[in-house]
């Protein structure tokens, strides 16, 4: 055990110090849970003083880094142990208690309780003052003043988009693409997330389906087909067409998605889908398992979420697609659209698409419509420059990794069980840390409390069964508010309403993905707001990000733990009342926050399993840290974490032994490397390599390098052409073995 994590905070521990010496029962455990809430009821209803803290709020403890020096971190207090004397002062304060007593006995020997807690403030890398680099961002005008109707669209049509669908007035992007898709050309569409793109190809889809005469047949198979990323993707697009097409009785959508039961939808193939939405992968499965899959009437495809379709993961599903639409089908249009369209996914679609129609709702250029794609002109910059909603505030917190999760759980406090009427998304870096979080939440915030409404936690990931998913889904976009705990799953393209907060747990891979995970918020000219947690020495990200014109505003750790203060459950050695100095506020305020850490790790510390779940969890958080791509491994290397302070995060007291050898230089087990991360280090170097190297040769044709060889191979990969191409082969196998939903 490193000294850092044996200081200990001594707070008197009450009556039940000794009760918990062997594991509980579980109504034990249920019992002294009880006895918690009532002691948490009482401290919420005696102490007033604490509800009007926030008003009395000091500048020093709101910017504690640029006021005077206090004893937060290194650089406002030299990482000095706690002197023994000052730990007998604090040994005399009153605290929880009923699970910290536990620990008394074991580790301290004193009687009445002193307990073990965390030392989270000290040792702690600097939080650097932030240069706020100077960023001028990309506009986009959400809404015109053009009605439907304006279109000539079907009467009916524009009366459900106006009825069913409450939209009356087009938006941007749907002014500039609903009349080109009309006209019979291709388009790559690029416009911010909540814009209303879905609209924008299915209006036009619908439009053109039902002017088909003779009237067309189930039995004509589908002549549409939208491809999305994810399930969830699936079931909101076909929601869409299912309202579109209701006063066109005679034209059938349907959606065919992972998880659900192959033979049901099978039936429904042969019954006949018209206007077919489907994940890649499962439309793979029933081309080559379903006799009754046949595009010989395609007159549509649609990729929404383009970039994510054409990335490295779905590559080989979308060769087997084009493939068998291109050997039987007419010619059709093709439709790709995204909020993140990059340069180098515009000149593929160049190659691929016929004449297409290039918009890009940012760029002043393209309210007239082009009529080619000559993006090429355009400095690079510009090109990878994304365009994120007016209404949005982003800011950005740095957190040493030790005090992530009580940030973490504080800000979830502060809007959630504080405030009302927030809504919010949690972005985390892996299944395993969704679940331990989930659980790890509802057991130490979610108990009962006699002034706050409890939490409504909610989780989504890729490991979840089917129905708990679309559960969880519908649960989460009917409810006004709760907090959703979600991997990058929920990322792409999901319409959730009223969400008012997206937190990054753990930065995204990309500027894309960052772009589409705060996109959950702040649709279509709604207010929103995000916070992305770096620690410090991820400091470099946020210039990262304003290299693709995407500021943020700083907001203080201080600020987000500080709403510890309105809770007297984490009330520490209740010395400070309102008329004390901001220092002992400051002192106060770190208090709470250890007996909140404290708190996690008793809970995950009660028994073997939640220990191997926080192990787990962890294990999985250090390997996602692994998959950050080359260019950005100057800020997220494995080798600059602190094992023992990771570990904190996810409420373990330890670095765990068996991930015990030390990850970076300031890992505290003599600089051995972690073999088991190097092992899945290298093995994900590896397919990374392996998967670079297809991907230059799949790209290869378009940077003009090595056109002549590969042109036509890259043509005949993914062409979105008419006529029958060449199977491409199965180098790309490997995308398999790399993580996609
Ligand atoms: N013309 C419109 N007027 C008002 N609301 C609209 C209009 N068009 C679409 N919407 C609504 O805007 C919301 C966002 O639309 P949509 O999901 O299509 O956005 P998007 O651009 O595809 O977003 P993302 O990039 O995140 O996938 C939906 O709730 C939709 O009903």
């Amino acid at each position: 055990m490193s000294s850092d994590d044996q200081l200990s905070l001594n707070i008197h521990t009450g009556a039940c110090s000794t009760a918990r010496r062997k594991p509980l029962s579980g109504q034990e455990r249920w019992l002294l849970k009880k006895q918690k809430a009532e002691k948490r009821k009482l401290g919420s209803e005696v102490s007033a003083e604490t509800t009007s803290f926030k008003h009395k709020k000091t500048d020093a403890m709101a910017s504690p880094s640029k006021t005077t020096p206090t004893p937060t971190t290194p650089r406002e207090a030299p990482p000095t142990k706690t002197p023994k004397k000052q730990k007998k002062r604090e040994g005399g304060g009153q605290g929880r208690g009923d699970k910290r007593g536990r620990e008394a006995g074991e580790k301290t020997g004193h009687e009445g309780g002193f307990i073990k807690t965390s030392s989270l403030f000290n040792h702690n890398p600097d939080i650097p003052d932030l240069d706020r680099p100077v960023v001028s961002e990309v506009k986009e005008k959400v809404f015109t003043s053009d009605s439907f109707s304006n279109l000539d669209l079907h009467p009916h049509l524009v009366a459900t988009l106006d009825k069913v669908l409450g939209v009356s007035t087009m938006t941007s992007v749907q002014k500039q693409t609903i009349p080109a898709l009309m006209s019979g050309r291709d388009a790559v569409v690029r416009s911010q997330t909540g814009s209303g793109k879905t609209l924008s190809y299915g209006v036009p889809i619908v439009q053109s389906l039902q002017a088909v005469q003779p009237k067309i047949k189930r039995a004509d198979g589908p002549l549409a087909l939208i491809l999305v990323p994810t399930r969830e993707l699936a079931q909101q697009s076909f929601q869409v067409f299912q309202n579109l097409v209701k006063p066109f009785t005679w034209i059938v959508p349907g959606v065919l998605m992972g998880g659900e039961k192959r033979k049901a939808e099978k039936a429904r193939l042969r019954k006949g889908i018209n206007i077919l939405v489907s994940t890649p992968g499962r439309l793979v499965d029933h081309i080559n398992h379903t006799l009754n899959m046949v595009f010989s009437s395609v007159q549509w495809l649609v990729l929404d979420e383009a970039d994510r379709i054409l990335d490295m993961g779905f590559e080989k599903d979308l060769t087997v697609i084009l493939n068998s639409l291109n050997s039987t089908g007419p010619a059709r249009q093709n439709v790709l659209l995204s909020a993140t369209l990059t340069q180098d996914l515009t000149r593929l679609a160049d190659l691929c698409l016929k004449d297409p129609v290039s918009i890009q709702v940012s760029d002043p250029a393209s309210s007239e419509v082009a009529t080619s794609t000559s993006s090429s002109t355009q400095p690079a910059s510009q090109s990878e420059s994304f365009s994120v909603p007016e209404a949005l505030k982003q800011h950005v917190v740095l957190v040493p990794s030790k005090l992530r999760l009580v940030c973490l759980a504080s800000f979830i406090m502060d809007k959630c069980k504080f405030s009302q009427g927030n809504k919010m998304i949690v972005f985390m870096a892996s299944c395993e840390a969704v679940e331990f979080l989930l659980t790890l939440f509802k057991s130490v915030l979610c108990g009962p409390s006699a002034k706050h409404k409890p939490l409504n936690l909610l989780r989504l990931h890729g490991n979840m069964k089917q129905e708990e998913r679309t559960e969880v889904y519908e649960e989460f976009s009917a409810s006004k508010s709760g907090i959703l705990l979600c991997t990058d799953v929920a990322a792409r393209g999901l319409d959730l309403p009223q969400v008012t907060w997206i937190v990054q747990y753990n930065p995204p891979v990309s500027t894309a993905e960052y772009v589409h995970r705060v996109g959950r918020t702040a649709r279509i000219g709604a207010k929103g707001n995000s916070l992305l947690f770096l620690t410090p020495a991820e400091t470099a990200y946020i210039d990262e990000l304003a290299n693709h014109k995407i500021s943020l505003s700083e907001m203080k750790l201080y600020d987000i733990l500080y709403t510890l203060m309105q809770d007297d459950a984490y009330k520490g050695r209740g010395k400070y009342h309102s008329k004390t100095s901001s220092s002992a506020l400051q002192q106060e305020v770190r208090e709470r926050a250890t007996v909140l850490q404290t708190e996690f790790e008793n809970v995950v510390h009660a028994d073997k399993e939640t220990v191997q779940a926080a192990k787990k969890a962890l294990q999985s958080f250090l390997r996602s840290y692994t998959a950050y791509p080359t260019a950005l491994k100057h800020i997220f290397h494995i080798r600059s974490l602190h094992l023992g302070h990771a570990a904190k995060s996810f409420g373990l007291r330890d670095a765990p032994q068996s991930l015990s050898n030390a990850t970076g230089p300031g890992a505290k087990r003599g600089g051995k490397h972690n073999k088991l991360e190097d092992k899945a280090e290298m093995k994900l170097k590896m397919k990374m390599r392996e998967a670079s190297l297809l991907t230059s040769e799949f790209s290869s044709g378009l940077d003009g390098l090595n056109l002549q060889n590969t042109e036509k191979k890259t043509k005949e990969a993914v062409s979105f052409g008419t006529g029958p191409t060449e199977q491409r082969g199965d180098q790309l196998d490997i995308m398999d073995s790399l993580n996609r939903d």
